[in-house]
């Protein structure tokens, strides 16, 4: 088969090699500005880069990092939009970065006028943590002991905040997690995932996992968040110096403002 002078094609293969080929230099031109989705490597590196070579502390991060998600919890669910007459929300943290940024998520959330609860069954022995536990504490912010069912869930909180893995989620879900993601899956209660669906593979996704209706991409998306099928997709974590989205070609879109979010 053969492309005719007006680059049209001769034969229907040929003109789908061809639809196919403008696809992709339409595709590659618009990617050109696209924002870049990061591997696991790639984000753990710009992590680590953040810290080492930059000079920023991690709670400094993660409290950037937490007010992004609480504000783009705002924006996604505004008070005179919840369904419960409490503005009551589960905050579900994990063991590592991520739950920390739940935490710094929750405190912001009180401040906002929500009524956040939260579960945080793994808790590091680290200064860090143990900080922002004693400051949602001393923020009147219950925590609870153990995971409720899914129906008192969808009966008791307008929205489920995932902050249980970022991305550095690797292998089989290990307790008690397992169990704390089959009950969300069971939940009809909206769900917004920190950086990462819970359980998702951070370049693959999951097709079977977690659900939710909103992602707070940190810093960049992770390839995973292209299988995203939510309403609400944000990007958060306005702290990425101009070299270093340079250097890892990023393509961060421009936040609109002094906003600290940007919906994607
Ligand atoms: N630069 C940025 O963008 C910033 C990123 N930030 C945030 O940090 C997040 C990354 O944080 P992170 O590196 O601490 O790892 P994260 O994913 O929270 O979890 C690790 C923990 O999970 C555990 N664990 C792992 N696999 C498991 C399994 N299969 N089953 C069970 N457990 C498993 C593992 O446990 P362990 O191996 O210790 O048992 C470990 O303790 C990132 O996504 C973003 O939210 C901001 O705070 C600041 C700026
Ligand atoms: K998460």
């Amino acid at each position: 088969a053969s492309l005719s002078q007006t680059g049209t094609c001769s034969s229907s293969a040929a003109a789908d090699l061809h639809k196919k080929n403008c696809f992709s230099s339409r595709q590659a031109s618009t990617m050109a500005h696209a924002v870049k989705y990061l591997g696991q490597e790639e984000a753990q590196k710009i992590d680590e880069e953040l810290f080492s070579e930059y000079g920023f502390s991690v709670d400094q991060l993660m409290e950037l990092a937490g007010l992004s998600c609480a504000t783009a919890i705002t924006r996604a669910y505004p008070l005179s939009s919840l369904v419960k007459s409490k503005p009551s929300l589960l905050v579900i943290c994990g063991p590592g970065n991520n739950g920390g940024d739940g935490l710094v998520c929750a405190r912001h959330l009180k401040l906002f006028g929500y009524e956040p609860t939260i579960l945080y069954p793994k808790r590091p022995n680290k200064p860090l943590f143990q900080g922002l536990t004693t400051q949602c504490e001393k923020m009147e912010i219950p925590f609870l002991t153990e995971m409720p069912e899914a129906e008192v869930i969808d009966e008791a909180y307008n929205l489920v905040v995932d902050a249980i893995f970022g991305f550095s989620f690797k292998g089989a879900v290990r307790e008690p997690f397992g169990s704390i993601l089959d009950v969300l899956k069971k939940t009809t209660a909206p769900i917004a995932s920190i950086d990462i669906p819970s359980g998702w593979d951070v370049e693959q996704g999951s097709a079977d996992g977690l659900q939710p209706d909103t992602l707070i991409s940190l810093t960049a998306p992770k390839k995973s968040a292209s299988s995203f099928r939510g309403r609400y997709h944000f990007l958060g974590g306005r702290f990425v110096p101009a070299a270093l989205e340079k250097k890892y070609q990023l393509s961060l879109p421009a936040y609109p403002g002094t906003d600290c979010v940007l919906q994607l």
